[in-house]
């Protein structure tokens, strides 16, 4: 067989640019080969795929980008093998790839062991059960709309303990429930449905609803899927997907609309507790640490804060609002919303408190239910998302704070987000400017 490797390029330029070790030398390479005939005769490539972009610094070198399948053929160091991908062969470093499977690395980004794992015991199910606002928000959508429900199909994506698909079969003539959840959950619900006398109305699926095959196309998706910022967990994916492939054109999905509210607000008991206190602790200045407090306790958002009414600078805006009937899912990569805020009262501006809510509609636009997880509603386990940012501004009445917010889907992590804000204060008295920006992942 042809000597398919060149001569070892400079290694300098190779170190400098990615930080990685040498490339082989031509001894390992020469000991790598030895293995060439027995994997490529024998058919026996292993493929790797790669998890982020690497450009080539060199001919001896592969470029390729995140997701690329790549064949391996000699493995002569562990900083980098010699590889092929469409047609051409030379080095790729191994810190940029994964060996594997492409579904396996797929899975990973959406971390499903962790995730569903951590729905399998009874403490989510428990909290979630025990939100009234929320769970009662559907039972009233249901008994509301049960003429509408007569004789539909139901499926129930992420039924959890079934709680949804027993409401429907128990207040609506339903037809047919189909309750789908992949986490160890699951292995309880079908006798909680069974020791309700609601077994010939409901079938559960014990597996992601990406992966089953229902009986027929439905009438109704009904799914409780909202987390953090409405959209962590991204679980809405899993819910249009199911649209997607399940859904009857005329078909309603349950909530039918979501909207994401943001407000510039203060938050002085969390700012003074957690920032401020080490200005004086014991007599001692221990300003030193503030830096250090503010990037502990609020470099990520804080997702169980409670917002009082009278904490909001000015009214809400509405910087997300999804029609789940036709929202896409590639909609949900990077979502970004211009704001203008006027202060309307003098106070203190420590950052932007966000919620969500939810409508129940889309039966002939009658008896619509919200479920609203603001500051002027019923408390619910989601309590409202802050985000405090570095510093904490004296604001009056007629103060702007203009600017945007970019929610940017984790490239990597699936399940996660990055929530930025870049915005100028413009004070009324002098119109002198301030410029702010943080970053807050959440979580990765
Ligand atoms: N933020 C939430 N409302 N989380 C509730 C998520 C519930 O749906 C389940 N779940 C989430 N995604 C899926 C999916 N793709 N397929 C089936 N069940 C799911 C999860 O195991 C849990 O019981």
């Amino acid at each position: 067989l042809p000597c398919r490797c060149k001569e070892p390029a400079s290694t300098s330029l190779v170190q400098e640019k990615h930080g990685l070790k040498a490339l082989p030398s031509q001894d390992e390479m020469n000991e790598a080969k030895t293995n060439y005939d027995t994997g490529i005769l024998n058919n026996k490539l292993q493929v790797v795929v790669a998890f982020s972009d690497f450009k080539a610094v060199d001919d001896n070198q592969l470029s390729f980008c995140r997701g690329d399948e790549m064949q391996i053929l000699y493995k002569p160091n562990s900083d980098w093998w010699w590889a092929e991908i469409h047609g051409n062969e030379g080095y790729i470093p191994t810190n940029h790839i994964t060996e594997k499977t492409r579904e396996e690395w797929e899975a990973d980004r959406w971390q499903d062991v962790e995730y569903f794992d951590s729905y399998a015991d009874l403490k989510l199910h428990l909290e979630m059960l025990s939100d009234n606002a929320r769970t009662n928000a559907y039972k009233d959508a249901i008994i509301q709309n049960a003429e509408s429900l007569s004789n539909k199909v139901v499926v129930d994506v992420g039924c959890g303990t079934g709680i949804l698909s027993l409401l429907c079969a128990k207040h609506a003539n339903v037809k047919q429930v189909y309750g789908v959840e992949a986490s160890d959950i699951v292995h309880h619900t079908q006798h909680l449905i069974d020791q309700n006398g609601l077994t010939n109305k409901i079938t559960i699926f014990k597996d992601k609803v990406e992966n089953i095959t229902l009986p027929d196309k439905v009438d109704i998706i009904i799914s409780e899927w909202m987390g953090t910022l409405l959209l962590f967990e991204l679980m809405i994916e899993s819910v249009l997907l199911a649209r997607n492939l399940w859904l009857k054109d005329t078909g309603v999905m349950w909530p039918s609309d979501a909207s994401l509210y943001l407000v510039p607000c203060s938050a002085t008991d969390e700012y003074n507790k957690k920032i401020a206190f080490w200005d004086c602790v014991y007599g001692f200045d221990f300003s030193y640490l503030k830096s250090f407090a503010m990037q502990e306790y609020f470099g990520k958002p804080v997702f169980n804060h409670e917002l009082k009414s009278t904490d909001c600078l000015d009214s809400p805006l509405c910087v997300l609002k999804m029609k789940m009937k036709t929202f896409q899912i590639d909609e949900l990569e990077e979502i970004v919303k211009e704001f203008s805020f006027k202060v309307t009262k003098k106070s203190t501006f420590h950052g932007f408190a966000s919620w969500f809510s939810v409508d129940f509609g889309g039966f002939n636009n009658q008896n619509t239910v919200t479920l609203d997880t603001g500051p002027t509603s019923r408390l619910t386990h989601w309590k409202q998302d802050l985000f405090m940012m570095n510093d904490a501004v004296q604001v009056t009445v007629g103060d702007k704070i203009e600017g945007s917010i970019v929610i940017k889907r984790n490239a990597e992590w699936r399940r996660h987000l990055v929530v930025t804000f870049k915005y100028q204060m413009i004070f009324h008295c002098d119109q002198n400017i301030k410029n702010f920006e943080k970053t807050f992942p959440l979580w990765k």
